[in-house]
């Protein structure tokens, strides 16, 4: 496992000029969990897909990203398509986006497996079969066969989750993965990350707006704003001590949020901690 470094990223709108990342440094520890947290425009989805080399040809960016000796940023378009998938995995928030909508499950996997490992068809469905069984999924001969639209966002996300198994990946980015899901979902899923790191050991980037989740996953904070890194830490500094305003201004909404729930609900067994 090798630490994930990321140095002095900057990313800008090649047509406006117009800055939308600057100066942005970190380090995610081999086997660690970073989480990126901010609101909205804030930048977390951009350095996400700057790491997967994966943002849209309008955007540029500029600095290095390492993966311990690897230099990403200077792989040719081929040799970051062979990471992607079996060193680096990006999990999206919509799962819906992940898969594609005209093919069965069974038969995107199968190209994203084929597409990196030589295995036959009877090795796929066994290794799938494991791992769908580790998130959940039980009937997986059913969902293999099933288009994206027939399966819930909580089933795509662990479905997702189960293709990191099988690919075993030294580093998962996770981007807002529980966003679009419902409450009882969220708390799933988020159980399968955690046993996903157990797992495989893998580094992770986990981007949430969600504190809660944040603090049950993250080793380490990185807090953004307007596309520049406003504060990072160790999760229990910043929870505990923040030093920036907008970090202050983050932890009191979330824990304000709720006392005010804890109130409406009359006691603490409802609240995410
Ligand atoms: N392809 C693009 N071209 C131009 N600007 C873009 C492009 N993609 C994103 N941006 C802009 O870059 C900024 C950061 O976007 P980004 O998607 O990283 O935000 P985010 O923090 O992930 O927000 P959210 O939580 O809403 O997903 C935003 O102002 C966004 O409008």
């Amino acid at each position: 496992m090798k630490d994930l470094v990321v140095s002095k990223l900057r990313i800008w709108d090649s047509r406006s000029g117009a800055a939308l990342v600057e100066d942005s440094s970190f380090t995610v520890k081999a086997g660690k969990c970073l989480a990126i947290v901010g609101e909205s425009g804030s930048g977390k989805s951009l350095t996400c897909r700057a790491i997967m080399r994966l943002n849209k040809a309008g955007l540029r960016q500029s600095g290095d990203i390492w993966l311990g000796d690897i230099k990403l940023t200077a792989l040719t378009e081929k040799e970051i398509r062979r990471i992607r998938g079996t060193k680096l995995c990006l999990i999206l928030q919509n799962g819906m986006r992940a898969f594609d909508p005209s093919s069965t499950i069974g038969s995107s996997v199968r190209e994203t497996l084929a597409w990196h490992y030589g295995w036959s068809r009877s090795e796929m469905i066994g290794k799938m079969a494991k791992a769908m069984t580790a998130v959940k999924l039980d009937d997986y001969l059913r969902i293999l066969n099933s288009y994206p639209h027939q399966l819930s966002g909580g089933m795509l996300q662990r479905m997702m989750i189960a293709l990191a198994i099988v690919l075993e990946p030294e580093v998962v980015i996770a981007d807002e993965p529980t966003t679009a899901l419902d409450t009882v979902s969220q708390f799933e899923v988020l159980q399968q990350f955690a046993l996903l790191r157990e797992r495989l050991g893998c580094t992770m980037v986990f981007v949430s707006h969600d504190l809660g989740c944040v603090k049950k996953l993250a080793d380490e904070v990185l807090i953004m704003k307007n596309g520049v890194i406003v504060e990072k830490g160790a999760a229990s500094d910043i929870f505990h001590a923040p030093r920036h305003d907008y970090t202050r201004y983050l932890v009191t909404a979330k824990t304000s949020v709720n006392q005010h729930f804890r109130r409406l609900m009359g006691g603490d067994s409802f609240v995410f901690h």
